[in-house]
């Protein structure tokens, strides 16, 4: 089967022009220096760097927004870049910090709307539309304007408006960017689902390593325009183990804590960091079981602290 992305060293480099405006000088920044990967359909497949680490000009240039400086890429088959309009029925975008949405419209206008953009037969239209509607639950807010949506809704909105014209390839920037707990669980489900059902391909970027690790069976790391890490979930927790954080406030400031499954990393005042080796309910009972506790926090380590721990292994 032929691969959904190909990318053979991938790069791009922006020119950007430096000093004052008499002396101006131009200087090249490389955003992304020669990645090569391939993606086959029906993966999903999280690429992860820290920020200015070269992710979006990667998205962008899926998605033909910017044409690569350097390299061989192909997605379906076509080069982005050169073959927008028609890579643009074939795949899907979202990216999380903005909407393609009309913000003045309702809801069900902007996704009336997108039938045109993408050609869609009207019969296809509105079956997915209700498809849609049903798994993504938009009904009780279709009539509702964009502008009053809220970020968890709007992010659904998104989904299906990208989604409408059922492309094989899902490109997803931050899709659970700013999203409350139960939004972002709802997200992800979809997300789940979308793949099981319809077998569509899904890149996401994102720096929730819980969309990590519910998602991404596969994860790209990129740092510094170059591509760190390619494997599985569990290869990279063996590149970059990462213990996670219970943060307990205790009603009075003591002696750190010991408990078995858990080390004290940290005290201050009467708040007290603990790294986890095991099972978080068990050291909860044990902690509260033993110390008077205000509140208890769990905390998951960070992409950036991932690509710290890489590069210190490698
Ligand atoms: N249009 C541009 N002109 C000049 N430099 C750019 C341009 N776009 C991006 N860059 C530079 O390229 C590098 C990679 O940026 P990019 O936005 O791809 O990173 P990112 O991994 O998406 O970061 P973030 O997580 O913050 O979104 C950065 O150093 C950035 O400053």
């Amino acid at each position: 089967m032929n691969a959904a992305i190909e990318a053979e060293g991938l790069g791009k480099t922006f020119t950007v022009a430096e000093g004052p405006l008499l002396r101006r000088r131009r200087r090249r920044v490389g955003a992304v220096g020669g990645v090569s990967f391939d993606v086959a359909p029906g993966e999903i497949v999280g690429y992860l760097g820290p920020n200015g680490a070269g992710k979006s000009t990667t998205m962008k240039m899926l998605t033909g927004i910017l044409a690569p400086s350097a390299g061989r890429l192909r997605v379906h088959g076509l080069e982005p870049a050169a073959q927008r309009t028609a890579l643009a029925r074939r795949i899907g975008v979202v990216f999380g910090q903005r909407t393609t949405l009309w913000w003045d419209l309702p809801l069900r206008d902007s996704l009336a709307l997108t039938r045109h953009l993408y050609r869609v037969p009207r019969a296809d239209h509105r079956r997915r539309l209700a498809e849609l509607t049903e798994v993504l639950e938009l009904s009780e807010f279709l009539a509702t304007p964009v502008r009053q949506l809220s970020l968890g809704q709007r992010m659904r909105g998104d989904l299906a408006a990208a989604l409408l014209h059922d492309p094989r390839l899902l490109v997803l920037d931050e899709p659970t960017i700013g999203l409350d707990v139960v939004s972002k669980s709802a997200i992800r489900d979809f997300l789940l689902r979308l793949n099981a059902e319809r077998g569509t391909t899904i890149l996401l970027t994102t720096h929730d390593l819980g969309d990590v690790e519910r998602l991404c069976r596969r994860v790209m790391v990129i740092d510094s325009g170059r591509l760190a890490f390619d494997g599985d979930l569990a290869g990279l927790h063996a590149a970059a183990p990462l213990p996670r954080t219970l943060v307990v406030d205790l009603e009075r400031a003591g002696a750190p804590i010991e408990v078995d499954g858990a080390r004290t990393a940290a005290v201050e005042g009467p708040r007290q960091w603990l790294e986890l080796h095991g099972n978080p309910a068990n050291v909860v009972a044990e902690v509260t079981a033993r110390h008077r506790v205000a509140d208890i926090t769990l905390q998951e380590p960070d992409i950036e602290e991932v690509v710290r721990r890489i590069y210190a292994g490698a």
